[in-house]
């Protein structure tokens, strides 16, 4: 950005009083020079939200201007970063999940100093790793995590204390930063009377100020620090470098819940957090993600944000019985066995379900409870293939409807088995499972419409799947009509696939692999555009 006062032009340097009413950051002295400095760049730099306050949200954010789909609204560096409350073994030093040894019955690396383990002498001297390094071994402690041969996954609770720690030593290295970390939300009072805070209390803090000697800080201020990450940090997974950590953002930190979000976000290589519009935001809008799962089911929805996040969310999709008519948390009636049991007031926990039918009533409890015995029935299912899946929404035909949460969850499972799973590879599909792949992914799309529309990652994955079956459906007819049909609607998915990942580094070989056999195939048409 050119260097400038909010008394000169952000172009030319001359006197100026025109505000950039998007930003408010900058000044022009012409509506001229305005348009001329969007154009150069100041576009990328516009901040197009401003930090609003009302009594149900708190404060959030709140677009200043009209923003365009795909539009990157926000991008930040973590302010602190770390595992997460209970990690697999990983390297405090780079944050990757540690490998097995090579040699048998060999162990981690470990810090030549407080012996935590890290990938190995490297990352003994990362920045990220040093302050608290100096302080464990300071105190003689010595931390105990080893390999264990098969439990590589293992989740260790030890690490609960070193992202706690990073935030604590902040005070006296960064207290600018310190203090915009301690501005944040964190219903400490809610949280303190729940069993994880009151072993936090018994065994952390003990940790912490008899162990460590951080005798100064009040019991309180740490539980605070805890509550804090709990109630603003974001999972940062990076799969393919084997990370899976949480990082603080205290700008992203304000933007608000919505079960219908209008935004997505990823993290770049530095992890960076970064924002994008999912759908076209109006002016005056609120910013939102979710924190939550956009398959689950307003009950499931509502009892994860209240136990994670400490709000009863009441949005519009939550206010509505029917869910925005995907009647995902809906249940058939046990009695009429044709209506749907829904709730009358679902944003009453309390409140009875009634069929829209036969009006058959059901108490909450007894919905909550059948509710959660499906999911954990869902979830002890093996999903290396779609052998049990496809059982589970055979066995519930006649309890489940075709769009109820778990049915839903299944079928998003099988579309990504169908294509990948042992014995389910693309080319060994069955007409019959490649019928079946088509089919999830467009009901799918059509649910993912209602609840996570726009360019986001569940549609941009859904139509990628849906890409590949329907070129192989295209592959194997033997009518060359269809045959054409099929690539021209692959293409199409193709084209808009391009848009919904051209923010994501990951997804472009992939789509350009999928683009050369496209091409390849319509060959034999006529040419398209692409
Ligand atoms: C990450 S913070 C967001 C910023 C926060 N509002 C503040 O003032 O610092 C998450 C908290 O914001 C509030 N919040 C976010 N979305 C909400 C929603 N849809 N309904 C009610 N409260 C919400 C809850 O208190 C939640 O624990």
């Amino acid at each position: 950005m050119a260097s400038t006062s909010l008394t000169s032009c952000a172009l030319c340097q001359a006197k100026a009083s025109q505000l950039c009413a998007a930003c408010r950051n900058v000044v022009y002295c012409s509506r001229e020079h305005q348009k001329e400095h969007w154009k150069k760049g100041h576009r990328s730099e516009c901040q197009c939200f401003e930090i609003a306050t009302n009594e149900v949200l708190g404060r959030h954010l709140r677009a200043t201007r009209d923003i365009k789909i795909g539009e990157q609204i926000l991008k930040e560096a973590p302010l602190v970063l770390g595992p997460k409350v209970a990690s697999a073994p990983l390297c405090l030093g780079c944050h990757r999940n540690l490998l097995a040894p090579e040699k048998p019955r060999g162990n981690y690396h470990k810090c030549s100093s407080c012996s935590w383990p890290l990938c190995g002498k490297e990352c003994e001297d990362s920045v990220h790793h040093k302050a608290e390094c100096q302080l464990m071994s300071g105190s003689n402690f010595q931390s105990k995590i080893n390999y264990v041969a098969g439990e590589e996954e293992r989740k260790e609770s030890a690490y609960c204390v070193i992202m706690l720690l990073r935030c604590m030593q902040l005070k006296a290295m960064d207290p600018d930063a310190f203090l915009k970390l301690y501005n944040l939300e964190d219903h400490l009072k809610e949280r303190l009377e729940t069993p994880l805070y009151q072993v936090l209390r018994a065994n952390l803090i003990t940790f912490i100020k008899t162990v460590l000697g951080m005798k100064d800080w009040p019991e309180m201020d740490i539980l605070r620090i805890a509550a804090i990450l709990d109630t603003n940090t974001f999972e940062v997974r990076q799969p393919r470098e084997r990370r899976k950590i949480r990082a603080l953002y205290p700008g992203a930190a304000m933007i608000s819940h919505d079960c219908v979000p209008n935004m997505r976000h990823r993290f770049d290589d530095d992890m960076n957090i970064v924002f994008l519009a999912k759908r076209k935001i109006a002016k005056g809008e609120i910013l939102s993600i979710s924190y939550t799962q956009p398959l689950r089911s307003t009950i499931q929805r509502r009892v994860h944000l209240r136990q994670a996040k400490c709000f009863d969310c009441s949005c519009a999709r939550c206010q509505d019985p029917e869910e925005l008519g995907s009647f995902a948390g809906a249940q058939t009636c046990l009695k009429c066995k044709a209506g749907k049991i829904i709730s009358l007031n679902p944003l009453l926990n309390s409140a009875p379900w009634k069929c829209q039918l036969c009006n058959f009533k059901r108490s909450a409890k007894e919905v909550v409870t059948s509710d959660a015995e499906l999911q954990q029935e869902l979830e002890s299912l093996d999903k290396t293939t779609p052998v049990a899946l496809e059982e589970f929404i055979y066995r519930h035909r006649a309890d489940l409807h075709e769009t109820n949460t778990h049915i839903l969850q299944a079928k998003y499972a099988l579309t990504q088995l169908y294509g990948s799973a042992p014995g389910f590879a693309m080319e060994e599909l069955s007409e019959e499972s490649l019928n079946r792949k088509v089919q999830l992914c467009e009901e799918l799309l059509k649910l993912a419409d209602i609840f996570d529309g726009g360019w986001s990652i569940f549609r941009g994955n859904l139509l990628i799947d849906m890409e590949e079956a329907l070129v192989t459906q295209a592959l194997r007819s033997k009518d060359p009509v269809e045959c054409e049909e099929k690539l021209r609607n692959a293409s199409e998915m193709l084209r808009e696939i391009r848009n919904i990942m051209k923010h994501e580094p990951e997804m472009q070989q992939l789509l350009l692999e999928r683009q050369v056999i496209l091409n390849s195939a319509l060959e034999r048409f006529e040419p398209i555009e692409n």
